[in-house]
């Protein structure tokens, strides 16, 4: 037998041996690139996007854009990308794999093709909730079928993938209220094709809790970048005037998001961990990271856009709301598991509908790694300290193996299971764990 590794295997999360000292360049925000590549695609002239992400969630959407009839030509080994907008083309199929941003965004682009649009994705996909933004679109005259995932025959209110899209090559807009509590992604989705609807889109949110209100802010934001005119005055209502969106060049910020692991290992083993090119200002919910590190015990400063972070290896547990920023939720996990006292994380039910259960799977491996965790109706409790190793489940969510990782920068013997997994948003992710802990797990 050779030494080829096989895929299947689990990754030994390296343990740090000495305080670190390193410089981390994170790559383009999902989230920015998600949005910046629907919004070419609908625009009334060429897009160049510089410093796009390369990843799986983004080769997906540009995927289901070229399967829609858009032109994208990439370069500079895919972070550059030119869009060339036209009609777009139905009957297409669209693989969303277990992407959010596709899942919800492609459905409203799909209604202004000329034909049917299918969607399917991943195994996990088919468990994320699709009902609002499917309903939003019945509700503006779009005609959208469910399916049988087992036998592929037609069901009638389509609640989840696989579904088609019967696009029209129009949509009329108007009025349409619905419940974005379980995603915030739901009220993105319908507000980016909006300006292409005939009456734009007046949209009321309706339920209890509307998370991840930055995503939202980042919507809005780069539509009125493109002479898009919304009006957000009233909360839980937005109005998006139709017309054209411009084109021209658009550059992407590093994932904030995808930075918190690499910023909490040094709270969690101690020492300096620095992030250039971190924004001034910015809608990324990764911009609350200095604010929320700090409270777990970190020092940070923000000079000529680096971003350093300073820990003692020492974390203090915290009282949270992550309502805004679910996405940061498994790394403050990783933390607080790693702090000495209780933490709760708040405001984050909707993460059971994220790339797995993420209130269940982070319980179930802070507990195989010794810890201790309950779920709440909205969040978690995690009674920090106690942790040995263990194998990480990881559950396809990139974001799990991050934990993990954060988690074994600190305590011996963690492996993680499907570390490809990160791919998802961070395909270098080993690479750049490994580089950030030096040749032999420190500076
Ligand atoms: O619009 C976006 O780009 C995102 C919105 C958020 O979704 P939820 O509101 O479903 O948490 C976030 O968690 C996700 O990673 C990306
Ligand atoms: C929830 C996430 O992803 P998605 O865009 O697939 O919803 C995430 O990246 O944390």
């Amino acid at each position: 037998m050779g030494r080829v590794p096989s895929l299947t295997a689990t990754w030994p999360a390296p343990l740090a041996s000495r305080p670190l000292d390193a410089t981390v360049v994170v790559p383009g925000s999902k989230s920015l690139t998600n949005r910046a590549l629907p919004l070419a695609a609908l625009a009334s002239e060429p897009t160049r996007i510089t410093g796009a992400l390369v990843s799986r969630d983004a080769d997906l959407m540009i995927g289901a854009l070229r399967a829609l009839g858009v032109g994208i030509e990439a370069s500079d080994g895919g972070t550059t990308l030119v869009v060339v907008p036209g009609p777009l083309r139905g009957p297409a199929e669209v693989d969303c794999g277990l992407a959010g941003t596709v899942m919800r965004f492609i459905p409203p682009l799909a209604a202004l093709a000329d034909g049917p649009v299918r969607l399917d994705g991943d195994a996990g996909a088919r468990l994320r909730p699709m009902g609002p933004v499917l309903r939003g679109l019945a509700g503006l005259g779009v005609s959208v079928t469910g399916e049988d995932p087992a036998t592929g025959a037609p069901a009638d209110e389509p609640l989840y993938l696989p579904l088609t899209v019967h696009g029209t090559g129009r949509v009329l807009g108007g009025e349409v209220e619905i419940d974005a509590s379980s995603s915030s992604q739901f009220v993105s989705a319908l507000l980016l094709a909006a300006p292409r609807f005939e009456a734009g889109l007046t949209l009321h949110h309706v339920g209890e809790v509307l998370p991840s209100q930055p995503h939202i802010d980042m919507t809005i934001a780069a539509l009125r970048e493109r002479g898009v005119t919304v009006d957000d005055a009233a909360p839980g209502k937005w109005r998006v005037e139709p017309g054209p969106i411009s084109g021209g060049d658009v550059t992407i910020e590093p994932d904030l998001s995808n930075a918190g692991p690499f910023l909490a290992a040094a709270l969690a083993v101690g020492g300096s961990v620095r992030v250039p090119n971190w924004p001034a200002s910015t809608t990324q919910p990764g911009a609350l990271l200095p604010g929320l590190l700090e409270r777990l015990g970190a020092t940070t400063t923000l000079v000529d856009g680096v971003l350093t972070v300073t820990g003692t290896g020492s974390v203090r547990p915290v009282d949270v709301d992550l309502s805004a920023a679910g996405e940061l939720a498994p790394t403050i996990a990783a933390l607080t598991a790693l702090a000495d006292g209780e933490s709760r994380l708040r405001g984050i039910a909707h993460l059971r509908g994220h790339e797995t259960d993420r209130l269940a799977a982070l319980v179930t491996e802070i507990r195989r790694l010794g810890g201790s965790a309950e779920e709440t109706a909205d969040g978690l409790i995690i009674h920090g300290g106690g942790l040995h190793g263990a194998e990480v489940e990881t559950y396809h969510d990139h974001r799990m193996a991050t934990f993990a990782a954060v988690v074994g920068a600190a305590v011996d013997g963690v492996r993680i299971v499907d570390v490809a997994t990160t791919a998802k948003t961070l395909p270098d992710f080993t690479t750049m764990w490994l580089d950030m802990l030096g040749p032999t797990g420190g500076a």
